[in-house]
């Protein structure tokens, strides 16, 4: 029988043949990058796990020293070219997504989960047309409604001499909005004090431990692998015990219990939710009706890829508003115009005509940060990025943000400049704006995203003089593998109520 010492020595001999492959005989060996990326992943738990840095903003001085193709993995480019994103993402590119990344929530389903195009497709087709933008703007009085609810909560605030957390008051926001609509079930997590629902809470709270989870696969497909109300059952006082990511999925399961164990309650929801689509099985190219955990799996994907990224992009626009005084009064006297009467809202098509407020979001979506490099594995026989020939099966991908913040595109780019949207040129810059991605993939919650944030910036900028609260450029610092979250203070800020 083997020694341990024999095994131990066999399986570090393999680990050298397998450094020494990487480094001098795998197919990317050409491409420039860090010798630690190239020999072996651990380069980037050490970033992303022990350091604790966000690989795409380390990108942008690797992309400085090494040029605009990075190696960041023994299999894996990262492209810094703005031109790359349109080869990589755009309509006639159906390439699967990479499991690396993808697989990191721990489902096997979901729309932004799967992994195959044909799949995703499939799926698309059967919840697409609720998100239509017509579907949408019939939805505008349940987003209005969110939205004064929000305002109330903010007035009440006021009243007791407190200053509002944006991030926890927008992502209430933005759950009750997604809830209400996909679920037919609201949370009502805007009545919770401070906004602390706890689904809020944990949902920011499960975010600090994505980066090790995408880079232990092994530890994570064992986390999963035990079910979450197993754990909640099981552990005393689960609340302050169980890991975030166990907490949010059992909620998240306890909300879709409640739904799929009475569907009959679906009748009273006034829309179609995910749920009436997805239990149709006339919806379904194949007629047949998803199980139980794929239900579980798209709620917990539609939760999470609608909750958050609406918020944060609230969160961004005002703080860089809020530092810029006259900005945000030239968007109040906009606001005037089709909102006189405090009392009488406008509608959304109101709001959607007015220029300033229009730049105002289309550079909060360009300074979003949104830095997971959303990769794509290169089918057979390979493919030109950026001018050079990828072998197939490479990992490729790119970031928002360096296209967001190419000096090669926009002119001082880290600075918040809504009158670039305005300015002659405009126009061109528009296919330089890719928040929600392009291509097959691209998101399809994109009407439902602009209607909120026309919505919520306009709530907040006719309704509130609103003046930060001891909130530092530091504060703002924000870190993110897919979901971002700020390791500081949030954003907090007073709302003090205008009464005409
Ligand atoms: C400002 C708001 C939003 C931003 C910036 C955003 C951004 C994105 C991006 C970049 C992707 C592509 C991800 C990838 O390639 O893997 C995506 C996909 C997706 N988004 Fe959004 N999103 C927003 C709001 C929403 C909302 C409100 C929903 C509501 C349901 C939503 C649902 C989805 C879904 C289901 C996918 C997966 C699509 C697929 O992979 O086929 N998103 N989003």
């Amino acid at each position: 029988m083997m020694s341990v010492w024999t095994l131990l020595l066999t399986a570090l001999l393999l680990i050298l043949c397998r450094i020494i492959y990487n480094l001098f005989f795998h197919p990317l060996h050409r491409f420039p990058g860090p010798r630690m990326a190239a020999a072996t992943t651990w380069w980037r738990a050490y970033k992303e796990v022990y350091k604790q840095e966000t690989l795409a903003q380390v990108l942008f001085g690797l992309h400085e020293q090494y040029g605009h193709i990075v190696r960041i993995g023994p299999n894996e480019l990262h492209f810094g070219k703005p031109s790359a994103y349109h080869d990589i993402y755009n309509g006639t590119k159906r390439w699967d997504k990479d499991e690396g990344l993808y697989r990191t929530p721990g489902l096997r389903s979901g729309s932004f989960i799967l992994l195959k195009y044909a799949e995703a497709k499939e799926r698309r087709d059967v919840l697409q047309p609720m998100f239509s933008k017509k579907a949408i703007s019939n939805l505008e009085s349940l987003i209005w409604s969110k939205a004064h609810t929000l305002a109330s909560a903010i007035r009440e605030a006021n009243t007791a001499e407190r200053s509002i957390d944006f991030l926890h008051a927008f992502r209430a926001f933005t759950l009750d909005t997604i809830m209400c609509f996909t679920f037919g079930n609201c949370v009502n997590a805007l009545s919770a004090p401070d906004f602390m629902d706890p689904l809020v809470v944990t949902m920011d709270a499960s975010l600090r431990s994505v980066p090790f989870l995408r880079n232990f696969p092994r530890i994570r497909d064992l986390i999963y692998s035990i079910p979450p109300s197993l754990i909640m059952r099981v552990l005393p006082n689960p609340e302050k015990l169980a890991p975030r990511v166990y907490q949010v999925r059992a909620m998240i399961e306890e909300e879709l219990a409640k739904v799929l164990q009475n569907p009959q309650k679906l009748n009273q929801a006034p829309h179609q939710t995910i749920f009436h689509r997805m239990l149709d099985a006339d919806t379904h190219r194949n007629r047949i009706i998803p199980d139980y955990t794929e239900l579980q799996d798209e709620g917990f994907t539609i939760i999470f890829a609608g909750a958050i990224t609406v918020a944060d992009t609230l969160v961004v626009g005002l703080w860089n508003l809020l530092n810029q005084p006259q900005t945000l009064s030239r968007l109040k006297s906009e606001l005037l115009t089709v909102w006189p009467d405090l009392h009488r809202a406008p509608r959304l098509k109101q709001l959607e005509s007015l220029p300033l407020l229009t730049a105002t979001i289309k550079e909060s979506l360009r300074h979003l940060p949104l830095a997971a490099s959303l990769t794509r594995v290169v089918p057979h026989p390979g493919a030109v990025i950026s001018g050079e020939q990828i072998p197939p099966g490479t990992i490729v991908g790119m970031a928002s943000i360096h296209v967001h913040q190419s000096e090669d595109v926009f002119s001082n780019p880290s600075s918040f400049i809504p009158d670039r949207w305005l300015d002659d040129g405009a126009g061109e810059l528009e296919q330089w704006l890719v928040p929600f991605s392009r291509g097959p993939r691209m998101c399809f919650g994109v009407n439902l995203a602009w209607a909120e944030l026309y919505v919520a910036f306009a709530m907040m900028i006719r309704c509130f003089d609103m003046t930060i609260d001891q909130t530092t450029p530091e504060d703002m610092e924000w870190r993110e593998c897919i979901g971002v979250y700020y390791p500081r203070r949030h954003l907090h800020a007073w709302c003090r109520p205008v009464v005409r």
